[in-house]
């Protein structure tokens, strides 16, 4: 059999980690998933069954676990790269280590009580070289509504298609932001601070023509108004909201009772670039 293996890389995803901070009566949670993939020189391990250079993924578990005790959680951003840097300093075999962090937020009721919020979903991807280190940022499950200013007409029809124009519509969606820094160190709560606010108050400002056109309004206002950022990559699936036809009862419905759709859905994919910056393919 003539064969060989190309690109690889192998990890513990998922890792369910809380941190409690509980230096002070009023303690602080830290409620992370974060998932590690290795790469590096691997080829024997896939091809002769040689396992002497795979750092086991129950190892690296236990090394998120032991590094949240030691070190503890700051940002992040923060912890993703110290685990991504301790996997390639220390293995001789990785040359490459990605470590992705997600943050669920809680809410505090009392100094130990908290209630799991309905807020978004923080995220980070470090991935180290031995030599370069890159800072990606998120979030997910943002989901943000507007009741009017949003319309969708003027598009391409051919015999297929049945959707009626509309100059007045419900625009929802879930956002997936993912950025990328052009410094490894930033103050990464104030950064995302201001991109979250950049994402929100563009999708509100912004007089929708389609999904598309907030898309770009909101990826330009975060590469525009955010220092550091050079780029950011949205995922916007379109949650349609239908409007129920109330006439069999004898009703109006001037935009006011819908049905929500859940599938399928548009989905609504894009990169916005700050002016200069070059789209980048590495790990996000
Ligand atoms: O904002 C929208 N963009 C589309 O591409 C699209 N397609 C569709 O059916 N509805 C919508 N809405």
């Amino acid at each position: 059999m003539q064969a060989r293996m190309g690109p690889n890389q192998y990890g513990k995803a998922e890792i369910r980690l809380m941190k409690v901070d509980r230096d002070h009566a009023r303690h602080v949670l830290h409620d992370l998933t974060v998932s590690v993939a290795l790469a590096g020189d691997m080829d024997r391990v896939h091809v002769d069954g040689d396992n002497s250079p795979v750092l086991p993924t129950d190892t690296q578990k236990n090394t998120a676990y032991a590094f949240a005790r030691e070190h503890g959680v700051a940002e992040i951003e923060d912890f993703a790269a110290l685990l991504a840097r301790h996997f390639v300093a220390t293995q001789v075999a990785v040359r490459r280590a990605t470590v992705t962090v997600e943050e669920h937020a809680w809410e505090r009721l009392a100094d130990h009580s908290f209630a799991r919020s309905g807020r978004e979903t923080r995220t980070a991807t470090v991935r180290y070289d031995g030599d370069r280190i890159e800072v990606r940022s998120g979030l997910r499950d943002l989901v943000l509504l507007s009741s009017t200013a949003s319309e969708f007409r003027g598009f391409a029809t051919d015999r297929w298609t049945t959707l009626p124009e509309t100059d007045d519509r419900i625009l929802c969606t879930s956002v997936d932001a993912r950025w990328r820094h052009t410094a490894p160190q930033a103050d990464w709560r104030a950064s995302y601070d201001a991109v979250r606010s950049a994402l929100t108050t563009a999708f509100a400002d912004t007089y929708s023509r389609s999904l598309q056109h907030t898309l770009y309004a909101m990826g330009a206002r975060v590469v525009s108004t955010c220092h550091g950022v050079a780029e950011v990559r949205l995922r916007l699936p379109n949650r349609h909201h239908i409007l129920v036809d109330l006439a069999p009862f004898g009703l109006e419905n001037p935009g006011e009772v819908f049905h929500v759709d859940d599938r399928p859905y548009g989905l609504i994919e894009g990169t916005v670039l700050a002016d200069g910056a070059d789209a980048d393919d590495g790990a996000w």
